[in-house]
Formats: structure tokens, sequence, C-alpha cells
């Protein structure tokens, strides 16, 4: 089998990220994608991220009409700053015959070789890249080469719509008053209000 992880911060997760992961699922014949938001992440400033519960509990309501959509808390349950490495070697046990993915948008290869473990990590997943604007668009396939000449990384590239929602612009537009009718699923929209995330009064969920 071959199962895909997308990680992420998910604060919230957007139709971006699910137009992305159905893309990578479809066009590289994936038997699963397991969506896993992060505990504390190693390189943000985790004090103004939503608490994991309300981000997990957003994640499975904008998964749960997809059937090859999963998600685990394996990270927001992991104590102390949660490693992509240690999530891949866990799923490794778990899933011993089968081929890991891992999920990323273009943004992430300006950073990943500073990522813990870099080199056991790459000997252990395979890694699906989707391409995103305005963030280092012009650099992205000088970095792809470098990465490849240096360390031998290859990526799996997946031909999606370019979508660029991020989840800043969520939180941004929710503290503006801002509507985010379609940039997320209509029932993660009613989560967000119902529990005032990112709300001017409520800005840390
Ligand atoms: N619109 C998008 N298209 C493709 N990939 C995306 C998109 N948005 C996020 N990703 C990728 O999904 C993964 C998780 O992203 P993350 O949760 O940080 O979302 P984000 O929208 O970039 O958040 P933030 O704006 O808070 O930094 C990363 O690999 C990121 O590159
Ligand atoms: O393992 C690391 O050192 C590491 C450093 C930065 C980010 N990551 C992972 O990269 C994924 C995407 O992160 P982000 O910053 O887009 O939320 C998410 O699963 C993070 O846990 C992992």
């Amino acid at each position: 089998m071959k199962i895909a992880v997308m990680g992420g911060t998910f604060d919230p997760i957007h139709n971006g990220h699910l137009i992305a992961a159905e893309y990578a699922r479809t066009s590289l014949k994936l038997d699963k994608v397991i969506f896993i938001p992060s505990g504390v992440h190693p390189f943000k400033n985790n004090r103004n991220i939503t608490e994991g519960k309300k981000r997990l509990d957003i994640l499975s309501l904008a998964i749960e009409s997809n059937k090859y959509f999963d998600i685990s808390n394996i990270e927001i349950n992991r104590e102390g700053t949660t490693y992509t490495i240690d999530t891949i070697r866990a799923l490794k046990e778990i899933y011993r015959e089968d081929e890991i993915y891992f999920i990323i948008g273009s943004d992430i290869i300006f950073e990943i070789v500073q990522w813990k473990g870099f080199q056991e990590l790459i000997e252990l997943c395979n890694f699906i890249l989707l391409y995103r604007l305005g963030k280092n668009e012009d650099k992205i396939e000088n970095k792809i080469e470098e990465l490849n000449r240096l360390y031998g990384l290859k990526f799996e590239k997946v031909n999606a719509p370019l979508i660029e929602i991020s989840s800043t612009e969520i939180r941004e537009r929710v503290k503006r008053d801002l509507s985010i009718k379609y940039l997320v699923p209509e029932i993660v929209e009613g989560y967000i209000y119902k529990h005032k995330l990112y709300s001017r009064e409520n800005i840390n969920g």
C-alpha cells in the first residue's frame, strides 16, 4: 500500500490543503492520506497556535466525507517538540510492508534540510511536492535541483491547481470580519464561528 502523510499546523485546515491532498492521492494512486496536525511545532511561535484538540476537531469535520482521508493524533498527544522523523519512525512500525510518503508544499523545501534527522528522514520516506504560489516561487526549481545534487533527494511532483489559500489568510479574514466562504469547507466555517476562533476577542482560539 502507498500511505501518505500530510503534516501541518492546520490552524485551520482549508480547501487549499484538501484539494492538494486529493490531487496527490489520485495522481499518485495513494491508498490513504493521513492528516497529522503538529503538536509543539519546531519552528513556530506556539503561543499563538490554536490548541491541538480544536485543530484536530476541525480536521475530523473537514475530512469526514472522504473515505481515503484519515487523521492521527500522534503528534498532538506527543510530549515536547514534535519532529517529523519521530512520526515517520512510528508509522514505519505500523505500516511495515507499505511505502510511506510525506506531502509538502513548495515553501517547505527551503527549510527541510534544517529538519531534525533530515538524512534519516529522506531514507525512510518519499516526498510528494505540491507547488505553491508566492513563496520563493522563482527559486523552486533551483532548490529542487540543489536538494537532488547535494542529498540525492527526489520529489514526486503533483500538478494540482495552484490554489493559494493559506491558514494565515483565513485567520486574518475572520479577525477582520471578512467572509471565509468557499475558502474552507462549510462545516469548518461553522466550527470557527461557533468556537469564536481567530476573532478579535479570542485570537488564540
Ligand atoms: N494552498 C496550498 N496548496 C498546497 N499546499 C499547501 C497549501 N497550503 C498549505 N500547504 C502545505 O500544507 C502543509 C501544511 O501547511 P500549514 O498547516 O502550515 O498551512 P499554511 O496555510 O501554510 O499555514 P500558515 O499560513 O499558518 O503558515 C505544508 O506542507 C504546506 O506547504
Ligand atoms: O521535524 C522537523 O524538524 C520539522 C520542522 C518544521 C516543520 N516540520 C513539519 O512540517 C510539516 C509542515 O509544517 P508547517 O510549518 O507548514 O506547519 C508539519 O508536519 C511539521 O511538523 C517538521
